[in-house]
């Protein structure tokens, strides 16, 4: 187990190497990213007796509480873009006494939402930013907390309940949302729910998400043993098409095939860029069948 001192040292050399390269967002700097935020992690654990930790998880309700009113108010909608709004004029575009929208908005501040540029004004942070600019980050988020979030009151329920099953429609989700369909079938007859998961997936796998580079580094996609029309990769549940539209962007020649069901080759069409027409295709196929021609 490292020591307090070794777990701060770490944390400095990757900052570090952070700041070097003067860019938080650069692939280039990915490891000493994780690097840094698995050593605060683990400092954050070490550094406190062990109920004091205790305490600090089971209070991080309160994160959850705050982010589901901001959600539901749409209060980073609210916020002009590169300026403050008085607290009072906030309350009154959404209908919450201000002494409670103070409070709740101070707290959002102190997880890095909004910021408070003087007593009576609020202004955006770079985060709840992002929230009011890109309408997926918003989605990501009412997904989580709306969608996901019931299901994980369900969990130990559906564990005692379905046991080992394997099965797509005996899930937390399932017991969350009274339904005896899978999530995905579920999502296809509530419309707007079904969107919602559609842009939070856009976000996950767009350029701002997790695994992109990861993939982008983990095949030679440009090659010419690759990078030719008769190379066609097939998207299996591709949903809008997002991974495939960054690796035909990325590649020149090579062919796509997204396959998802019929809401989300609907949008997929829909979003693709005209550029990538001919060589990005969608088709509705359900991925328990065959597909036609496989081997
Ligand atoms: C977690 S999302 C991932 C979407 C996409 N691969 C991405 O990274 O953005 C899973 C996708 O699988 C699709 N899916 C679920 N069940 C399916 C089925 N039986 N046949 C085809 N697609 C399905 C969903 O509609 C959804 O788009």
């Amino acid at each position: 187990m490292p020591s307090l001192t070794e777990l701060a040292r770490e944390i400095l050399r990757n900052a570090e190497l952070i700041e070097d390269t003067n860019t938080i967002s650069s692939p280039d700097v990915g490891e000493a990213r994780i690097a840094l935020l698995n050593a605060t992690h683990r400092l954050t654990i070490e550094a406190q007796p062990p109920t004091s930790y205790l305490f600090s998880q089971l209070w991080s309700i309160t994160d959850t509480f705050a982010l589901r009113t901001i959600y539901a108010l749409k209060l980073p909608q609210h916020v002009p873009h590169a300026d403050s709004i008085p607290y009072s004029t906030l309350s009154t575009l959404v209908g919450v006494p201000v002494d409670k929208l103070t409070r709740l908005i101070r707290y959002a501040v102190t997880l890095g939402f909004f910021t408070e540029p003087t007593p009576s004004h609020v202004a955006h942070s770079d985060t709840s930013r992002l929230l009011a600019t890109n309408p997926d980050a918003f989605d990501a988020m009412g997904m989580i907390l709306n969608e996901l979030g019931p299901a994980t009151h369900a969990f130990p329920d559906a564990l005692t309940r379905f046991g080992t099953s394997e099965e797509p429609n005996e899930t937390a989700y399932n017991i969350a949302n009274k339904t005896d369909l899978g999530i995905y079938d579920f999502l296809a007859q509530n419309p707007e729910r079904g969107r919602r998961f559609g842009g939070a997936m856009r976000l996950f796998s767009g350029d701002g998400g997790s695994y992109i580079q990861q993939l982008l580094s983990a095949f030679p996609w440009t090659s010419p043993t690759h990078d030719r029309e008769d190379f066609v990769v097939v998207d299996v549940g591709g949903g809008h098409g997002s991974v495939s539209v960054k690796l035909a962007e990325t590649t020149k020649s090579m062919r796509f095939v997204v396959q998802d069901m019929a809401p989300q080759v609907q949008e997929g069409r829909r979003l693709l860029p005209e550029k990538l027409e001919g060589r990005v295709e969608f088709q509705v196929h359900d991925f328990f069948h065959r597909a036609k021609g496989a081997g």
